[in-house]
């Protein structure tokens, strides 16, 4: 079943004295329920327009997008606003953790402001902490813990009421190496035994080798896709050969972490 469909997605920019940038084109993109795809390209290929049209903070000039059923461009603003919260989780570079609050109430925040009882929201939390190896610290504040932890705690935020699917952009930027390997060791776990369906945006070969599949897109078009084997570290080589062979812009891959 496809959680998550584009058919000739396309996106145009319109900057000053009407000059116009084609910044994806003709997209045909597709996630199955339980699938964990890495969206990979060199430096403006249009990986963060795609994921921004994804998760319906921007609209696409044509085509269509289609998540669990649902195009979200038909719907109005109250009820994008709900589709959203409802049906997409996100996770960003920089954790986006509210400094005032514990780690657990920032955890547990989307569900509060559904109005779910407390026992309700212990419930569904339990499990997320556990898979993602943060109990121990849903007491502290974000500054009491490390980055790798925040990350793993802005992924229970983002699942707690599971979406459809994670979209997730450059997640292990900010991170160090180990830190990095927590987090994607905690995602692949999320999908294999929690069953979360995730799309990744990422410059990092070694984040994206924890992935199934990595879709590359050069130049706003589709370029290739390859699926993962049996073997981390022979599909990591494979992205390796893969960016070599797409060209562009990566500089700031980190080639000597695995
Ligand atoms: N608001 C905008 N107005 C005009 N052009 C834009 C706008 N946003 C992005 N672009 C252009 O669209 C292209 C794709 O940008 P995008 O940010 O999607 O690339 P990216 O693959 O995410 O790049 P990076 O890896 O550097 O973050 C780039 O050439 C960029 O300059």
């Amino acid at each position: 079943m496809s959680v998550l469909k584009t058919e000739n997605l396309s996106k145009t920019y319109n900057s000053k004295g009407n000059v116009t940038f084609k910044a994806l084109e003709d997209i045909d993109f597709e996630v199955e329920k339980g699938e964990f795809v890495g969206i990979m390209g060199p430096s403006g290929s249009g990986k963060t327009t795609l994921l921004n049209l994804l998760a319906t903070i921007d609209k696409p000039t044509s085509g269509r997008i289609q998540i669990n059923g649902t195009e979200p461009a038909r719907l109005g603003d109250m009820e994008l606003a709900l589709f959203r919260r409802r049906q997409l989780g996100f996770v960003f570079q920089d954790f986006n953790l509210l400094d005032t609050l514990s780690i657990k109430e920032n955890i547990v925040l989307p569900l509060v402001l559904e109005g779910l009882a407390p026992r309700k929201i212990e419930e569904a939390l339990k499990p997320y902490a556990e898979l993602l190896g943060i109990t121990g610290i849903l007491g502290k504040r974000t500054y009491e813990v490390s980055g790798g932890q925040k990350q793993r705690a802005a992924i229970a935020r983002a699942m707690i009421h599971q979406p459809a699917i994670l979209l997730a952009d450059e997640l292990t930027g900010n991170l160090d190496s180990k830190a990095a390997k927590d987090v994607m060791e905690s995602l692949k776990d999320l999908n294999e035994t929690g069953g979360a369906t995730i799309a990744m945006v990422t410059h990092d070969p070694f984040a994206a080798s924890y992935c199934k599949r990595i879709v590359f897109i050069k130049d706003g078009k589709f370029y290739s896709e390859i699926r993962r084997g049996a073997s981390r570290q022979m599909f990591f080589q494979q992205i390796m050969d893969a960016l070599s062979l797409l060209g562009g812009n990566f500089d700031d891959i980190p080639f000597a972490r695995d």
